[in-house]
């Protein structure tokens, strides 16, 4: 049950990249309970039509497509199809993302453009399809970027993914002061660690990290993608109407942890 009002999303089209796992899939839900019109968009047909088909057995409404956000003109064709299949986007949200652990030393450059190119490059394509349409269309509207800890505390053993989600904090915050004026609000999200189908597999592999990272978050537990929602629906929503450029942390303290004694 959301905390969120019932119909508080209703007429509105959400799209939100990789919502078919993790943080993306828990976000599609959420706004499909909350009376959206859910978009979502990623590589693999099967996780997409899971969520959709859960979304509609709700009474909610959602359609998916598959596209892969480093691939500009699949971008822009989407977004077409959406504007003309569905209605002009309201709620952007930037989640796709992708990671691995590699210590930099040995990281090949294909591996570290593979993550900035999904992360910031993919970010940028998707912001820049849906901003285009509506500046054009002189309408206002709300993006949210997937960022992480990681883009401010350093990102060892994940150096791409840190300079990509420090890109993303820029992107965020360069795109809320050029099209602020427009009634565009651009915020981003960073969670600390997350426990979902990506991460488990390729980062939160060995229980003894796992442990050794939760002992250090200060709210006393791993996050689970539901933790990630409500600030998500917040920035949003009308709740949010004055916030742009913002980057909150979701993190449960995590990025505090130093702990000296
Ligand atoms: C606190 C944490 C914050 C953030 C958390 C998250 O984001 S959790 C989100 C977690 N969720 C996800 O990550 C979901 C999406 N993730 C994915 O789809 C893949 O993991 C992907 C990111 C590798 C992209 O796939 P793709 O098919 O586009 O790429 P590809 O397979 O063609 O490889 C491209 C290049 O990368 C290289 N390389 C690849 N793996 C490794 C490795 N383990 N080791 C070393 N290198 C590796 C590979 O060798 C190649 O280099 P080359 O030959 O060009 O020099
Ligand atoms: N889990 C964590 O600890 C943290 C995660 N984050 C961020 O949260 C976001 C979601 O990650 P999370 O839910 O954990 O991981 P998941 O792997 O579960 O979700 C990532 C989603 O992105 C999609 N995706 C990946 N690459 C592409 C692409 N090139 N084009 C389109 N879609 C793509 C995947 O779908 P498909 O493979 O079908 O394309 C997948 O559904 C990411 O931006 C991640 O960096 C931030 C901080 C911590």
């Amino acid at each position: 049950m959301s905390v969120f009002r019932a119909g508080l999303f209703a007429g509105t089209v959400v799209v939100i990249t990789g919502g078919g796992t993790g943080i993306g899939r828990a976000l599609a839900l959420a706004f499909g309970e909350l009376g959206a019109r859910v978009v979502i968009a990623a590589r693999r047909e099967g996780p997409l039509r899971e969520v959709v088909e859960t979304i509609e057995e709700g009474g909610g409404r959602a359609r998916f497509y598959t596209l892969d956000v480093r691939d500009e003109a699949r971008v822009e064709a989407v977004i077409g199809q959406i504007w003309e299949e569905v209605g002009p986007v309201d709620v952007l949200v930037n989640n796709a993302g992708g990671n691995f652990v590699s210590p930099a030393a040995a990281m090949s450059v294909g591996g570290f453009k593979t993550v900035l190119d999904i992360n910031l490059v993919g970010s940028f394509l998707m912001s820049q399809a849906v901003g285009r349409r509506w500046l054009e269309a002189g309408r206002g509207g709300s993006i949210i970027n997937m960022s992480a800890t990681n883009a401010e505390s350093g990102s060892p053993l994940m150096v791409h993914s840190g300079a990509s989600k420090a890109g993303i904090n820029s992107l965020t915050q360069t795109l809320a002061v050029e099209w602020g004026g427009a009634g565009v609000r651009v915020n981003a999200v960073l969670p600390g660690p997350v426990r979902t189908e990506g991460s488990d597999e390729r980062l939160w592999t060995d229980e003894k990290v796992v442990k050794r990272l939760e002992d250090g978050i200060p709210l006393g537990r791993f996050a689970q993608p539901e933790d990630v929602v409500g600030v998500v629906m917040f920035l949003a929503s009308e709740a949010g109407a004055f916030l742009t450029g913002s980057l909150i942390a979701v993190d449960g303290g995590e990025r505090l942890r130093r702990l000296i004694f």
